[in-house]
């Protein structure tokens, strides 16, 4: 029997920073959402007791390094699974790009071997799994929309955003997120976006009031590190998106635009500079 698990890439409308841990972590306010750019994973049971990951893209791990084949080895550790997998991963997402490619796979696995091997595990359940390979896994368990707390494990799921485009630029750099949140001087942050005024913003589903009120405290490390992102953003603004910020570490930026009309310019705007270029839909 073969599982199939969509695995769609995040996008942070907000991401605040309140303090660095003890453990290492940052402290966040995030909010989060998915957009309709997604991996899909092929999972089917094999006869001998091991995980096989494969890809068709040759450039992301597929031996333990991949959060896939992490995610399978946990749920056959804790459940005392002595059955083997096969995962097939048709990457879409761009990887090491801010919308949590390799965390939204680790989330299918999650759901898709509970389902494969009929374990009944709790959603709460996949969730602290997930919270063990990477602050953003738990979100990708559920999707939606939530508002992230902690190191981004403890959600609260909020409505929907309003109903727009999102144009997603990538532009050719890697960003380490341990190495952004490592450069982040989080106590001296002048400005801090507000959790209320967003959470406001989707409960009216003011599209205006969203775009206004996005903001993305690691901006201050990325965009400082690499200029160009800050470029794009400003490129993106120039050619008629209505709000536009970094997601995640970056380096992607997204642009929110309320009509499709506006779109052609954006997108062929973007092309001539940025090679990765994708315009899709809030998944709501
Ligand atoms: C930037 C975001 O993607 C926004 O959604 C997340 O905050 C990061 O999520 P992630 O990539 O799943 O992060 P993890 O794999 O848990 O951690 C990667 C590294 O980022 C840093 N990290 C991550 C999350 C957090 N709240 N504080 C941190 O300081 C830590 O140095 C950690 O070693
Ligand atoms: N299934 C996977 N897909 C993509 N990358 C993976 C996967 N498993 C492990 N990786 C590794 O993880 C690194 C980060 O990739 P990923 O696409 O998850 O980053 P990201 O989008 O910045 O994530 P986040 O937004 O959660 O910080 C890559 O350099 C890659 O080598």
């Amino acid at each position: 029997m073969k599982i199939y698990e969509k695995a769609p890439a995040k996008i942070n409308l907000l991401l605040d920073v309140l303090r660095k841990r003890e453990d290492g972590y940052h402290e966040v306010e995030m909010i989060m959402t998915m957009v309709d750019l997604a991996d899909r994973l092929e999972m089917e049971e094999l006869p001998r007791d091991t995980i096989i990951i494969s890809s068709q893209v040759g450039y992301i791990p597929l031996d333990e390094k991949n959060l896939a084949f992490q995610a399978a080895r946990l749920i056959k550790e804790r459940y005392d699974v002595r059955k083997g997998v096969y995962i097939h991963l048709d990457k879409k997402i761009p990887v090491a790009a801010g919308l949590a490619g390799g965390s939204s796979d680790a989330a299918a696995t999650l759901r898709g071997l509970n389902r494969l091997w009929d374990l009944n595990i709790s959603e709460d359940e996949l969730c602290e799994l997930g919270a063990e390979l990477g602050s953003d896994v738990p979100f990708c368990v559920t999707g939606g929309t939530a508002i992230a707390r902690g190191r981004g494990e403890k959600l609260e799921h909020i409505g929907p955003p309003p109903q727009c485009w999102v144009v997603l630029a990538k532009p050719p750099i890697n960003v380490s997120t341990a190495d952004v949140y490592g450069r982040l001087r989080a106590n001296e942050l002048k400005h801090h976006p507000s959790i209320p005024a967003m959470r406001e913003a989707l409960t009216q589903g003011s599209f205006q009031d969203m775009c206004a009120g996005l903001g993305n405290v690691l901006e201050t490390v990325t965009l400082e590190m690499y200029p160009e992102v800050l470029q794009l953003k400003e490129s993106m603004l120039r050619l008629g998106a209505d709000g536009v910020l970094m997601s995640g570490s970056g380096p992607t930026v997204f642009g929110l635009v309320s009509k499709e009309a506006k779109l052609p310019r954006i997108y062929n705007g973007l092309r001539g500079f940025c090679k990765e270029v994708y315009v899709v839909r809030m998944l709501t």
